[in-house]
């Protein structure tokens, strides 16, 4: 059962007017035997806001990402729900009542998304600049080739990539590279959120830490929101604003990064927490690398 009071559900908790706001969205696989892998979620998104989305494997934090961009193929079917894009134009899009064509405007304009792996996305045959390129073609065609060019080198010079790159090939990159390039492309077009699912999991630990500070300090620097969703519950508690703990389907908790640290409502949440051998004893030592206990007021 759910321990969310509707209050928690705001992201007005956090202070900040929502740019996403998710509504019963029910998600099921009409396979052999229907599978309802997302279950009456409910959440707002605020603006500028990182909201981390935790749970184990199979617990339908993939689905769900992919049902809010509408990115969810078949067998998955909508069962319910509404997903509100809250524009900074201040107009309100349904995101599940757009056309085709008016979807593809409001990918990676409005809305984009680094995949877990999406370093692999990238063309092989193609350099970087030229891939940048043709994003920028495809959804900016006002834009002069100068322009282009420009704006290219600022977003990979912004995710801690040379911006001599953009002739680089994407064998010629580490494959912490060609993820940094993935989250360049995923801001290039300066959207008001960026989902994340699982972006650095295959990279070693310390290329994940770099990118993910560097993830931090461009939602400062550009107030996109964030979702971001891992198993790795130490690591959202470290860059979260709030989390929300997914269990067969179901958001059952969603609070302040450091309340759910210090006090989770949910049997669930708790199990998660002492799962991870880093934050049993004394709580707290990982955050951030030091001692306090509070993730949320370190820096
Ligand atoms: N194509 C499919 N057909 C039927 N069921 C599916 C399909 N894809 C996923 N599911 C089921 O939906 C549920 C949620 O899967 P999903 O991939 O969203 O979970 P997840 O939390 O993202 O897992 P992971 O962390 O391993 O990626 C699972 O029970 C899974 O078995």
């Amino acid at each position: 059962m759910s321990t969310i009071s509707p209050e928690r559900l705001e992201a007005g908790a956090t202070g900040k007017p929502p740019v996403l706001s998710v509504r019963g969205l029910s998600v099921v696989y009409e396979s052999q035997n229907p599978v309802t892998a997302v279950k009456n979620a409910s959440f707002e998104l605020g603006r500028g806001e990182i909201l981390g989305l935790a749970g184990e494997s199979g617990c339908g934090k993939t689905t769900l990402a992919y049902a809010i961009n509408r990115l969810h193929q078949p067998p998955a079917r909508i069962s319910s729900g509404q997903v509100l894009f809250h524009d900074s134009s201040g107009q309100e899009l349904d995101l599940l009542g757009l056309g085709e064509s008016q979807l593809r405007d409001f990918r990676w304009q409005k809305l984009s998304m680094v995949f877990q792996g999406a370093m692999n996305a990238l063309n092989p045959v193609r350099s970087i600049g030229a891939q940048l390129d043709d994003t920028l073609r495809a959804h900016a065609p006002g834009m002069t080739r100068a322009a282009r060019r420009e704006r290219s080198a600022q977003v990979l010079t912004r995710v801690g990539v040379d911006p001599g790159r953009l002739r680089s090939f994407p064998h010629e990159l580490s494959g912490g590279m060609r993820q940094r390039v993935m989250i360049a492309m995923a801001m290039l077009l300066e959207p008001q959120v960026m989902i994340m699912d699982e972006p650095t999991t295959a990279l070693d630990v310390v290329v994940q830490r770099d990118i993910l500070r560097e993830i931090v300090r461009l939602r400062e620097e550009l107030d996109f929101a964030v979702i971001f969703i891992t198993h790795d519950l130490p690591l959202l508690l470290e860059i979260s604003d709030r989390i929300a703990v997914m269990l067969r389907g179901e958001i059952v908790e969603l609070d302040q990064a450091a309340t759910l640290y210090r006090q989770a409502a949910h049997p669930y949440t708790r199990k998660l927490l002492a799962s991870f051998p880093s934050l049993r004893g004394d709580r707290g030592a990982f955050v951030r690398g030091g001692t306090a206990d509070d993730p949320q007021e370190q820096s």
